[in-house]
């Protein structure tokens, strides 16, 4: 009998990372923004929001933490799959956590996104930097160009996902007991450019669609273990970019000011567009927004992201057992991995658990999918797809 985690032989904890300290602050900035349209003013200020925490994130440490509880999970359960942590931003490098696996022997691997949703900056870009780092792992090891030396797959997104849904039900719980009174529910995640938002929807629903759909659902659920009548809505922070270029709306500080002035008094936020409490909940939502919410009277609580609650790292636990499975049911039917998996994910030999009314969101992203360069048809390569030259 093969291995419930066949054929992988490493997991890739792959998130975004994070400065460590004062000194690391503009290096990552710089890291981040390559390329993107970001005023000068506007990184500035992020910088700020860094050094007002002594320069360094708090989301390394949360990786660390994951990392240890994804690796006692497996163990829990007598799965054998080592855990490495690769950033696309910062220490360890994708690049370099590839490298070390592969080093170890590693030649297919699983990767486990910290993003729940699907967009260019919560799946594609990630796809992208995984591809360039398989590259630059092929010329150190002296491979011929574009020839890489192990496969990585990834794990649906999962927003949608029982785990994740279920720590952030009890996350909002929690936080409704803490409040002890009515309050108005706002869901917060991070805005992103109406024409990412568009160009988000070639797989599966959209970023802000995925959102509705946790959020009703959380909703629900809230209601029934409080056994009170709950009304919700989605607001967005963290928007970047020139004041010219359209991102979601509406803003969370405008939203609470709004609320407000219809009355509510009370309110409480849930960071579900987030999987840990790091910089952009710890200044945009518990700095800013709590801050906004002072000034207009409101009473405010923060719900906990999921973090390493425990439904959601046995959920990530599930994600990984679930792709295995397609993976094997995929060499099964055809020589080219990523061809048999279009087959496999089409006709999804394998159960798929969900929360919601959206259907599972495709393993294998379509052609396209989430790509933000217009005017070339293939933009730059990402891994973990089926576009022509994957
Ligand atoms: C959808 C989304 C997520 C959620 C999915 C996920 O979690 O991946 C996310 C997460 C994060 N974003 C982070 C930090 C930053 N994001 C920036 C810029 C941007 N984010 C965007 C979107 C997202 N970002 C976008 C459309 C931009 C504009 C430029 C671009 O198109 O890329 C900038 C540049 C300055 C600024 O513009 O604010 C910084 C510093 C950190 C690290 C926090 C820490 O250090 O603790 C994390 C986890
Ligand atoms: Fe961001």
């Amino acid at each position: 009998m093969r291995s419930p985690v066949a054929p992988y032989d490493a997991l890739l904890l792959f998130s975004f990372g994070g400065p460590d300290g004062p000194d690391d602050v503009l290096p990552f900035l710089r890291n981040v923004t390559r390329g993107k349209n970001i005023p000068d003013e506007r990184l500035a200020v992020v910088a700020e929001h860094y050094h007002h925490f002594g320069g360094a994130s708090p989301i390394n440490g949360q990786n660390l933490a994951l990392q240890k509880a994804l690796t006692e999970e497996l163990a829990r359960r007598g799965l054998d799959l080592p855990v490495v942590w690769g950033n696309r931003n910062w220490e360890p490098y994708t690049r370099d956590a590839l490298s070390a696996a592969y080093s170890d022997g590693a030649r297919r691997m699983v990767a486990v996104v910290t993003s729940a949703y699907s967009s260019y900056s919560g799946c594609r870009q990630y796809r992208e930097n995984l591809w360039a780092s398989l590259d630059e792992l092929g010329t150190d090891v002296g491979l011929g160009e574009g020839e890489h030396p192990l496969v990585v797959d990834k794990v649906r997104s999962y927003f949608n996902h029982p785990g994740f849904v279920q720590a952030n039900v009890d996350a909002v719980t929690e936080a409704f007991e803490s409040i002890g009174r009515d309050a108005r529910l706002v869901f917060v995640t991070h805005s992103i450019p109406d024409t990412m938002e568009e160009a988000s929807q070639v797989s599966g629903a959209s970023y802000s669609a995925q959102h509705l759909d946790v959020a009703a659902t959380v909703a629900a659920a809230v209601e029934e273990r409080i056994g009170r009548p709950v009304t919700w809505d989605l607001a967005y922070c963290s928007r970047s970019g020139p004041p010219s270029q359209p991102w979601l709306e509406p803003d969370v500080n405008d939203h609470l000011t709004a609320i407000a002035a219809q009355g509510v008094q009370a309110v409480v936020l849930s960071p579900i567009g987030f999987v840990s409490d790091h910089m952009e909940v710890a200044f945009d939502l518990d700095t800013e927004a709590l801050a906004t919410a002072a000034e207009l009277g409101l009473v405010a609580v923060r719900a906990d992201s999921v973090g390493t609650r425990e439904p959601f790292v046995r959920g990530l636990v599930d994600l990984v057992l679930e792709r295995a499975a397609l993976a094997r049911d995929a060499e099964a039917s055809g020589p080219h991995p990523v061809t048999a998996d279009v087959v496999a994910d089409a006709a999804r030999p394998v159960p798929e658990a969900t929360a919601g009314a959206l259907p599972p969101y495709r393993s294998v992203c379509r052609p396209g999918c989430c790509q933000m360069r217009a005017g070339t048809p293939t933009g730059i390569p990402a891994a973990c797809s089926t576009d022509p030259w994957s």
